[in-house]
């Protein structure tokens, strides 16, 4: 599906570097086929350094050079791009923006009329090839070219292709979602700490609770309710911790952190 395709990234940030990654792990292209600028000379210094990726000097030769572009910056800097790029896009490449909130009509009114455009929303476990990602899809976008950028980011963990309008949910729940999970780990450990467990073996046991877990509620397809009834005996410990859990107000606040960044995103559209 990509023979001969360059691919080119506009930003190799955090998220940049997750998906440069992912791609060159699951060898989906070789790294002489992955291009990248970045305004900061040490992180392409970086880039070319860990993975050999080739780095080019500025966003226009990115763009002239690459059939899938990737714009990879923050939402602040994404029309400052678009600037740059939409005199080097005669060739129509395929432009995805993983920009928060960046709606696909702002996308379209600052490119060249019918430059396909696909509007992508990925989460850092691409790093590791365990991503969660929605796309949703421009008008000019060929069947063609949406398989490719589906399985961009199919290479890299699961992506499944939505309306738009559910992309601001989706930033707020997969797209911020790492984080949530990752402050849930590290108060695990820290609760192991207390109690008096060495880090390193707190952290072992959190990292393979946490795997476990996700595995059993993916492979049963069982209501999480129901796998923690399991763990949950009549007056025995998992209860007392769960009062404790309940008592916190956790399930609202996990629900209200999902919302405002949602409405984060939503926001960030109108006033990046
Ligand atoms: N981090 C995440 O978990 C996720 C982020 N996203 C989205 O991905 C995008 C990137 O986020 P993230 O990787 O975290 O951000 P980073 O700040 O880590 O990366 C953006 C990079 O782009 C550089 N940059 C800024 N302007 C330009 C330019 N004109 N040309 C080339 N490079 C430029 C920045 O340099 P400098 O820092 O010097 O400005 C920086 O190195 C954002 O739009 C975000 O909404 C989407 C999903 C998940
Ligand atoms: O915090 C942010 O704005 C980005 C978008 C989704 C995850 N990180």
């Amino acid at each position: 599906m990509f023979e001969q395709v360059h691919i080119g990234f506009i930003g190799g940030g955090n998220m940049g570097e997750a998906l440069i990654r992912g791609l060159l792990k699951a060898r989906l292209v070789p790294p002489e086929r992955v291009h990248v600028c970045d305004v900061s000379k040490s992180r392409t210094a970086h880039l070319a350094a860990a993975y050999g990726v080739s780095i080019l000097e500025d966003e226009a030769r990115i763009a002239s050079s690459c059939g899938i572009v990737v714009i990879a910056v923050k939402p602040q800097n994404v029309f400052q791009v678009l600037e740059r790029i939409r005199d080097h896009l005669a060739h129509r490449p395929l432009i995805v923006s993983i920009a928060a909130g960046v709606s696909l009509s702002s996308l379209v009114e600052a490119l060249p009329a019918e430059t396909p455009a696909v509007r992508a929303m990925p989460n850092t476990p691409a790093l590791v090839l365990q991503g969660a990602s929605a796309l949703a899809r421009g008008p000019c976008v060929a069947d063609r070219q949406m398989a490719q950028a589906l399985a961009l980011f199919k290479a890299v963990g699961i992506a499944l292709e939505v309306e738009e309008q559910w992309m601001d949910a989706v930033t707020g729940l997969s797209g911020s979602g790492p984080a949530y999970i990752l402050l849930v780990l590290e108060s695990l450990v820290d609760g192991g700490v207390l109690m008096g467990l060495p880090r390193a073996i707190a952290r072992d046991l959190v990292v393979q609770t946490a795997l476990g877990t996700a595995a059993m509620l993916r492979e049963t397809g069982k209501h999480p309710a129901e796998l923690k009834d399991l763990v949950t005996s009549p007056g025995g410990t998992t209860i007392h911790g769960l009062q404790v859990l309940e008592d916190s107000g956790i399930r609202g606040g996990i629900m209200t952190a999902v919302q405002a960044a949602a409405l984060r995103s939503r926001q960030l559209g109108k006033n990046p």
